[in-house]
């Protein structure tokens, strides 16, 4: 105890020491951002003053030129000097706040001196810039901290590997630049600390977890070999904060040539888009790219359909079990999440080589101008040795040359010159300009009224075309929704299962009604890409897809392709597929689906988000749950109360809310299983209680009691999660297993399932000693 005093004593005169160290650089930084802000603004003033604008001659107007480039490079670059020292201030400032947490002190082999190793959110070195007082998480010496306990250790630096001792391992919680505990630890890191860090309430943002990395975390983090990197994890094993530490690592790894456009996280709703928004920028480091496979599938497809989300499918699915499209629907939702339906989708473009291409025929002023049968005679006459892609070019070059034939025939018919005498004022007077401009650079003269006459003519038609012009660049010509919809219609009679034809039926009835399922929203864009050739994004490097599970094999290949060079971390829980495609057959969590050598798989088995006795509860929900391992932070039985209706329920649910928020607890949802389950349990508690409803159009949720379907509460927690209604009438059917357990997992600290009537069979596996039956 006194040794620990004395320890205590001189951290904290240590933290003193860095404090005053980071207000030095403070100061200094202070200056120089004032002196380059004085800087920009005198050289914006004095921008002109210090050109010389001459355009008389040729020579004169390069040197004018290159006299606005300096200019504009040299305020260009104060601009980046100053960001970058305002970004230098503003970690300066979280430092100052929380300088580090961690320490440990590392004897390096054939070194006499051991170094103490003190780890923040930033790098932080002494007046004479040559020592550390603070480490960086991310640097490689860090990786100790997280990896090792006392005695030998090693990390990996880009040189080689660094073999050494370890010795002391201390924990720091800093606030103010104040120690408030400080504690030495063994085996893993932050036992007490992450027990601190857990029993706190939940939050509407996630939390950075630089403090408590765990050593199993810290792998998936710092890996940088695999192409793919896998991550299995249970619920609440910490695959979204280790995602967001990634990010934040590559990007100091790779600093030189990664930046945050170059890095994307696909995330299963809006919602969750902003709950992880903070994270980063928490770091010190700009956000990634974010985005839904839906907000990519609606950019592409929006326009030409009424494309159906992944929530709509799941709300048909979970609802009317008799509806005659019902089988159908799953049927056909399994088929075209399939690598098979992929492979048939290659032979019929392979087929499409030689024979079976729609057109559309192009159109002007109502008539056609060229015919699909015309186009299509063209694009078949092409090499046959060319890909598709490449006669697709071609064939638009042609189009291209063709309509520009067409465009000058039509220069000379009434259409034309009714038009010219049609134009307003204003759009003469923009054409007059326009000429006038045209005619200071081009040979010819405009003197005579004819002439003009004829190119007035001729921009008229111009402007006519344009729009057809560009959507032949486009490839609109092209009859995507044909060629797929005849993918259904016979032309591959081949019967791949029972019940096909109905499946074409249904498919076929949706597209005529222009509207496209979100089961064929994936297999129309891998079609339309492969006969267009569109190029894969280059921008992207690193692409990340959070909960995995939802995406199908069939969809892995198509984003492979629109991402092709790039390295992919993938993270789900196969407990949490919730989709009908993924239940019961592969998803992007599945080995088999990737090369083999190409990829690495890591699971993590640990539960940190909810107290032990939830875990306990929630692993008898799911088969082979018997491998979760909870985090040991205790808290109270998960409740069961069964009530005879409705009224009831409200009554029950409003008093033990009551009970929650007076008990302290913040974010309190009332998760239903679908949405219109949702809107009827909102429009019951409402007139008792300040509840708000959540959609799939909430982009983001304040603390207070919240209403949700499962599926949009996936990715989220809250201190306390109330079951509507578990009764075996909602939740009486296999296929929801995992949707049940997806909600239970939301909890952190209570978690309470009320019926109406018996209890969901789902809870039939559950020991009676692990709940408390009220
Ligand atoms: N090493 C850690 N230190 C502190 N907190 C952690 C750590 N790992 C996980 N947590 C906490 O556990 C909770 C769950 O983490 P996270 O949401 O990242 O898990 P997940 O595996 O993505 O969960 P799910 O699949 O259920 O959505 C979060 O509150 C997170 O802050």
């Amino acid at each position: 105890m006194e040794k620990m005093n004395v320890d205590w004593k001189l951290e904290q005169e240590r933290v003193d020491h860095v404090l005053e160290e980071i207000d030095q650089k403070v100061k200094k930084l202070d200056t120089n951002i004032g002196g380059l802000k004085k800087d920009i603004v005198e050289l914006r003033k004095d921008f002109w003053n210090d050109i010389t604008v001459n355009l008389d001659e040729p020579d004169d107007v390069i040197e004018t030129f290159t006299s606005i480039k300096q200019q504009a490079e040299l305020i260009g670059e104060r601009e980046r000097s100053h960001k970058q020292i305002h970004k230098q201030l503003k970690t300066l400032d979280r430092l100052k706040y929380s300088p580090y947490f961690g320490r440990f002190d590392f004897l390096e082999d054939d070194e006499k001196e051991e170094e103490k190793v003190y780890i923040g959110i930033a790098s932080l070195l002494d007046g004479t810039d040559e020592n550390f007082l603070i480490y960086d998480w991310r640097a490689p010496i860090s990786s100790l901290y997280y990896d090792y306990y006392p005695g030998p250790a090693e990390y990996n630096t880009p040189f080689g590997t660094i073999q050494g001792d370890m010795s002391v391992k201390r924990q720091f919680i800093i606030k103010s630049g104040e120690i408030k505990s400080m504690f030495d630890t063994g085996v893993t890191i932050g036992d007490e600390m992450l027990q601190e860090v857990l029993g706190n309430n939940s939050n509407t943002q996630m939390k950075s977890i630089v403090a408590t990395i765990q050593k199993e975390q810290n792998k998936i983090i710092r890996n940088e070999k695999s192409r793919y990197l896998i991550v299995q994890g249970v619920a609440g094993s910490g695959k979204t904060s280790a995602a967001l530490q990634r990010v934040a690592y590559l990007l100091y790894r790779y600093r030189e040539q990664l930046n945050s456009s170059n890095i994307m996280l696909f995330s299963p709703n809006p919602l969750f888009n902003s709950y992880v928004a903070t994270v980063l920028p928490e770091l010190g480091e700009d956000n990634m790219q974010q985005s839904t496979f839906q907000e990519y599938v609606e950019y592409r497809l929006g326009k030409t359909f009424k494309v159906e989300d992944p929530f709509t499918q799941m709300e048909f699915l979970l609802g009317d079990v008799d509806h005659p499209d019902y089988e159908t629907r799953l049927t056909a939702i399994h088929y075209k999440a399939s690598i098979g339906f992929k492979d048939r989708i290659d032979k019929y473009i392979e087929a499409l080589g030689t024979e079976g291409l729609l057109f559309k025929n192009i159109k002007f002023r109502g008539k056609i101008i060229i015919s699909k049968d015309e186009i299509k005679n063209t694009f078949y006459s092409l090499d046959r040795s060319n890909s598709i892609p490449n006669r697709m070019s071609i064939l638009a070059e042609w189009i291209g040359k063709e309509l520009f034939k067409i465009e000058r025939k039509e220069r000379g018919k009434d259409w034309v010159t009714r038009e010219s005498e049609l134009m307003d004022k204003a759009e003469y007077l923009a054409f007059y300009q326009e000429l006038q401009r045209k005619r200071q650079s081009s040979e010819e003269t405009f003197d005579d009224f004819e002439l003009e006459q004829k190119l007035i003519a001729k921009e008229i038609v111009r402007k006519h075309f344009k729009p057809l012009k560009q959507a032949v660049k486009r490839l609109e010509f092209l009859n995507v929704q044909g060629v797929y919809r005849q993918l259904f219609e016979g032309i591959s009679s081949l019967k791949p299962f029972e019940g096909w034809e109905q499946v074409c039926r249904f498919t076929v009835e949706r597209i005529k009604k222009k509207e496209l399922t979100y089961e064929d929203a994936t297999p129309y864009l891998y079609l339309q890409d492969q006969l267009e050739g569109k190029k894969s994004n280059t921008l992207i490097r690193h692409l990340f897809i959070d909960e995995a599970q939802d995406y199908s094999p069939f969809q892995f290949e198509y984003l492979k392709q629109l991402f092709s060079n790039c390295r992919m971390t993938i993270l789900g829980d196969y407990n949490q597929a919730i989709y009908a495609h993924s239940m019961n057959a592969p998803t992007l969590l599945s080995p088999e689906i990737f090369e083999e050598g190409k990829y690495e798989r890591v699971e993590l088995t640990k539960s940190y988000r909810s107290t032990k006795e939830i875990v306990e509860f929630t692993k008898c929900l799911i088969n082979g749950g018997e491998m979760i391992e909870p985090f040991n932070r205790p808290g109270l039985l998960p409740t069961l109360t069964e009530v005879g209706n409705e009224s009831e329920l409200h009554d029950k649910i409003v008093e033990r809310v009551n009970q929650l928020q007076d008990e302290g607890h913040q974010t309190i949802a009332i998760i239903c299983k679908t949405a219109i389950e949702s809107k009827e349990a909102f429009d019951a508690l409402q007139k008792k209680l300040p509840v708000r409803v959540m959609d799939n159009e909430t982009y983001s949720f304040d603390k207070g009691i919240l209403i949700l379907p499962a599926y949009l509460a996936k990715g989220i927690e809250f201190d306390a999660v109330i079951i509507y209604n578990g009764s075996n009438d909602q939740y009486g059917r296999e296929y929801e297993r995992k949707l049940f357990y997806t909600a239970c997992t939301r909890a952190m600290h209570e978690l309470d399932i009320f019926t109406i009537g018996k209890r969901t069979m789902l809870m039939n596996e559950v020991p009676k000693e692990n709940y408390y039956l009220k």
